[in-house]
């Protein structure tokens, strides 16, 4: 997005867009994924960033705890009725399509800036309705969820447990007699803990407790509970709801407490579509218990979409003030230079550039394999699910780690001014530092990640279980690790590089652990005592893979300008020789010394090509300023204006002498009179 009236932009903005090498609109196409798109989300744009029901009257960060909560609860709800009822909005995007652009963090993380009370009851309660629910349950949940007229969560994780998900407490046992489930949260660690929306918004969660059926355990299983009464919205008897307190960021989003105390609910309010229990108490069995996780799966895939969302819009305001802040010298003399120029600012914000198109090859290829596994035959599902679940976990941990390290850098590359509120990246780091806990903490991901890798390298796949397409390397023979540098520091040679890594650490991992379990081991302890191998031996396979997505989604786009694909060309340049910095393609052999020097000089040269077009590629990210929402970021560069018409909006200041003086401050200066 740029200024509306040139003549008020910083100069400085003005003249580096002037020399912009290629043409941004393909670009922001291509992020919108076609030109259409992008029209539609101009259009959904406009209509709701002009609409005064989502103003605030007063700024968020100045409102109390319960106030932020009900101000965000207001748009959040203004929002659905807009999708819903509105014919305006129907007609620019459709409900789907609506949905997606305002749950998502794009357009509506503008609207509901603390965390939108609504998100978990589109993010996960929905989904989970979807791909656990019968056709039956569908029939009768789905249209009242979609309306509004029941807004749901999702209650997995409790107050002892959340990575494992077997060690849940809370029970869900089986009464043949009455024909209902008895739900109950028999400790305290058994609370449930964390759900988004279950404090004080949701009347109904899906509750994942352990199945107790004809007095065996099956696992963990999805119930729907009603939480709270439809029409006073009172909690009901035998349940004990509440929010958890304030948190790092994203406060709004009223994260609750859920304690069940014998609660009973139909035979029919356990999700279905997998795992059945008959009237008389029967357990049926899924075709596999991995099905019931069907729901953090997708959740997985979204959240590596939303977090390189994330990162576009840090690196668009760093990116932007980088240009129109001047400091220092670089020669004496000259008079003080953008810290643009600076190699060591560039440094920091080049590569966060090149992460996000890395982020979108690879996140929309998991959408497409997600797809593929989701909707293709039953069989070719099962057999997927194991790659798609191992691509989701090492995805999702990769880009939430990448994008929320990113957007923390790029805080810092704003200096002081980037620990402002009003730059809104404190706001952005704290939403995307979340993504590396929630959805499975990341080191947890790559444990899932290796014990794949492992189980795949060592043979130990199932009868009839095949390696996924993602790990087929593992069975290929050996690179050549004296191939000739020219082979070896290619693009496709530095992902080969990447592979040789992941094998090398695998054997020494697999090699430690026999030699571990030879001396008498136990063979999970001694699993543990390689755990940092392994989870090296997944993140290098998770940043080849990202490496491979956008090398090959580079050379697949077609239709481009030859100055855009030379810019988005040199991004994935960037990006390899960026990570090739690892110490791990040195040392399993890939790399010699003289070989890291010439990336190295490779790296710097294009760091200065680059430096160029920087805010040309972010304005082609094309967020609304109103999205941005920071002192710092906005198109027009008006930086200093804005930070001290924020200052001035401070509570603080709408009195010279502030009441707290007269009660504590004047008191202590004349005592000391
Ligand atoms: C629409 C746009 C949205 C964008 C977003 C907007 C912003 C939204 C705002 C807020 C959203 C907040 C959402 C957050 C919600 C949550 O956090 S919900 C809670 C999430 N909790 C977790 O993720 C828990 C993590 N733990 C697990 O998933 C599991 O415990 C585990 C995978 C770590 C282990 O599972 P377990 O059953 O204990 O298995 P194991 O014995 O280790 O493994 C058994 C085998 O099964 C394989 N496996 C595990 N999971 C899956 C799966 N999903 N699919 C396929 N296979 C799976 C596992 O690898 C083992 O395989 P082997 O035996 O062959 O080795
Ligand atoms: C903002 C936010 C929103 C959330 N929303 C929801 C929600 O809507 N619904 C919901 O159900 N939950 C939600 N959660 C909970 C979230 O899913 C869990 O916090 C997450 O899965 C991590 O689990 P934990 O808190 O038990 O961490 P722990 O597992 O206790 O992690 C603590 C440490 O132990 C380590 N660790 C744990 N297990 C292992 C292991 N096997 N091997 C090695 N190290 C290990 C971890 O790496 C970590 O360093 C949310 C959390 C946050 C922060």
């Amino acid at each position: 997005m740029k200024p509306a009236a040139e003549n008020v932009c910083n100069p400085d903005l003005l003249k580096e867009r002037a020399h912009c090498r290629f043409i941004p609109e393909e670009i922001t196409h291509f992020l919108d994924n076609g030109s259409e798109n992008t029209k539609l989300r101009h259009k959904l744009e406009e209509y709701f960033l002009n609409n005064p029901l989502f103003d605030d009257d007063i700024p968020p960060d100045y409102l109390s705890h319960s106030e932020r909560y009900s101000n965000e609860l207001r748009k959040s709800c203004a929002m659905v009725q807009c999708f819903l009822n509105d014919p305006t909005v129907q007609n620019i995007a459709g409900q789907m399509e609506g949905v997606r652009m305002l749950m998502g963090n794009g357009l509506g993380s503008a609207i509901t800036k603390d965390g939108n009370p609504l998100a978990l009851h589109y993010v996960m309660f929905l989904p989970a309705l979807i791909s656990q629910a019968s056709q039956e349950q569908m029939a009768y949940w789905i249209g009242r969820a979609w309306a509004g007229q029941i807004i749901g969560t999702y209650a997995q994780t409790e107050l002892g447990h959340g990575s494992f998900l077997r060690g849940l407490e809370t029970t869900a046992t089986y009464d043949p007699d009455s024909e209902e489930f008895v739900l109950h949260s028999p400790t305290i660690t058994s609370i449930k803990w964390w759900p988004g929306g279950l404090g004080k918004t949701a009347n109904h969660a899906v509750v994942m407790a352990q199945l107790y059926t004809e007095g065996k355990c099956w696992g963990p299983h999805a119930f729907i509970v009603q939480l709270r009464d439809l029409d006073t919205h009172a909690s009901l008897p035998g349940i004990s709801v509440g929010e958890i307190g304030p948190r790092l960021g994203t406060n709004s989003q009223d994260n609750g407490f859920l304690r069940l105390h014998h609660v009973r609910i139909p035979r029919l309010h356990m999700l279905m579509q997998h795992a059945q229990v008959t009237k008389s108490g029967e357990y049926v069995q899924p075709a596999s218990s991995k099905l019931t996780y069907g729901t953090m799966v997708f959740v997985r895939v979204a959240i590596c979409f939303d977090a390189g969302r994330q990162l576009q819009r840090a690196v668009t305001i760093a990116t932007r003030y980088s240009a129109v802040r001047r400091q220092s010298e670089l020669v004496p003399g000259e008079g003080e230079v953008q810290v643009l120029d600076y190699q060591t600012q560039q440094h920091k914000l080049l590569p966060q550039l090149a992460t996000v198109f890395a982020v979108t090859f690879s996140a929309r290829r998991l959408w497409e394999t997600y797809n593929s596994v989701t909707h293709g035959p039953k069989e070719a599902q099962l057999a997927l699910l194991p790659e798609l679940h191992v691509l989701s976990c090492g995805l999702k941990a990769a880009c939430a780690s990448d994008c929320s390290l990113g957007c923390d850098v790029c805080r810092l590359a704003c200096g002081g001014h980037g620990y402002l509120a009003s730059s809104n990246l404190p706001r952005i780091v704290t939403a995307t530092t979340a993504t590396q806990t929630y959805e499975g903490e990341n080191t947890v991901m790559w444990l899932q990640v290796a014990r794949y890798l492992l189980k795949v390298y060592s043979d130990g796949l199932e009868s009839g279980e095949e390696a996924g397409p993602s790990v087929q390397f593992l069975r290929e023979p050996r690179p050549d690790l004296t191939a000739p540098s020219h082979a070896r520091l290619t693009n496709y040679g530095l992902v080969m590089g990447w592979r040789v890594a992941v094998v090398a650490l695998l054997q020494e991992a697999q090699q430690e652990l026999q030699r571990r379990v030879a001396a008498g081991q136990q063979p999970d302890r001694a699993r543990d005592a390689c755990s940092l191998t392994l989870v090296d031996a997944a993140q290098c396979y998770i940043r080849g893979h990202m490496c491979c997505q956008f090398v090959a989604g580079v050379d697949e786009l077609q239709g481009l300008s030859a100055g855009t694909t030379l810019v988005l060309q040199q991004l994935c340049r960037l990006y390899l020789l960026y990570h090739a910095s690892s110490s791990h393609l040195l040392r399993h052999g890939w790399l010699s010394g003289a070989d890291v020097s010439q990336l190295e000089a490779e790296y710097r040269a294009l760091l200065t090509e680059l430096r160029q077009d920087a805010v040309a590629l972010v304005d082609s990210f094309d967020i609304h300023d109103r999205i941005l929402n920071s002192t710092l970021g906005a198109a027009d560069g008006r930086v200093y204006d804005r930070l001290y018409e924020e200052a001035l909006k401070s509570p603080l200041n709408q009195q010279d002498v502030p009441d707290a003086f007269n009660k504590y401050l004047r008191p202590l200066l004349k005592s000391s009179l």
